[in-house]
């Protein structure tokens, strides 16, 4: 399944938040990094992209079907979304509220096959433990991992996911973006995480888009983007791209003199 956007244009009342974005092909089985400063646009193209708010122009495609103008049931089915914004004050466990998210676009009779799927998705985001907690009584860092879960069930052809590490520590940050792509590997749908760390979108992802008032301004290898003067200028700091002794990607930044 391959997800095109040409063109598209976005925003809130009388004010274009987001022009001309056209984003080529992004192939299955791809993890994607959206970066980009606070305002960017970053929330706004998952928005649209999800069909939150409307698109003002332009298509958005999977393989050769139209999403711009999709049911709204029918384009829950097919791209899930992770908004920034998390958190439930439900009376429900865990494990209840990943197979609501499961069954909200299908249907309300629970099969065995259900419970396996939130049972696999749990365990595969190292979760298990806490399915018969209740949700609200979850921390900060566990109710966004239990969100990404809920985004992850249903196992939807493109995946947006609206900074899914903010909330987490060292430790969860690496082990949700690992499983996040292994399940890309696994599943392969295109995953698109907008992301603030650059060093953490430089570990795990495929290719970079980079945002910047509305408007993309580079798309391509972690490496390619990340050591142009774009990332400084954009950012508005001093950046230098290294390889740290293990090979991996740095980006050493710091606040312009
Ligand atoms: N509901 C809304 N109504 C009006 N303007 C909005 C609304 N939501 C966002 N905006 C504006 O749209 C612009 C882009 O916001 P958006 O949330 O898409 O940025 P972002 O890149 O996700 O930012 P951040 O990194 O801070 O989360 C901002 O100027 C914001 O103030």
């Amino acid at each position: 399944m391959t997800l095109t956007i040409k063109h598209l244009a976005a925003g809130y009342g009388n004010r274009t938040v987001l022009s001309d974005i056209s984003v080529p092909e992004i192939e299955d089985g791809a993890f994607v990094g959206l970066i980009g400063p606070n305002a960017s646009g970053k929330s706004t193209l998952f928005k649209t992209l999800a069909g939150l708010i409307p698109a003002r122009g332009g298509m958005i495609r999977l393989n050769d079907d139209d999403v711009t103008h999709m049911r709204r049931r029918d384009r829950a089915q097919r791209v899930g979304y992770m908004p920034q914004a998390f958190g439930c004050n439900a009376l429900l466990t865990v494990f209840e509220s990943v197979l609501l998210a499961l069954k909200q676009t299908s249907g309300w009779r629970v099969e065995e096959e259900n419970l396996d799927q939130v049972s696999d998705i749990l365990a595969a985001l190292d979760l298990a433990h806490l399915s018969n907690r209740g949700i609200a009584d979850l921390s900060g860092g566990q109710a966004q991992m239990v969100a990404v879960a809920q985004t992850l069930v249903r196992a939807p052809d493109v995946i947006l996911l609206d900074e899914p590490t903010s909330a987490l520590d060292l430790h969860h940050q690496l082990s949700i973006m690992t499983s996040i792509k292994t399940e890309v590997r696994r599943h392969r749908p295109v995953v698109i995480a907008a992301l603030h760390d650059l060093n953490l979108a430089a570990k795990f992802c495929d290719r970079l888009i980079l945002l910047r008032d509305g408007k993309i301004l580079a798309d391509g290898t972690p490496e390619t983007i990340l050591a142009l003067s774009e990332i400084g200028e954009t950012y508005k700091v001093e950046t230098d791209l290294e390889r740290t002794t293990r090979g991996a990607l740095y980006v050493d930044a710091r606040l312009s003199a």
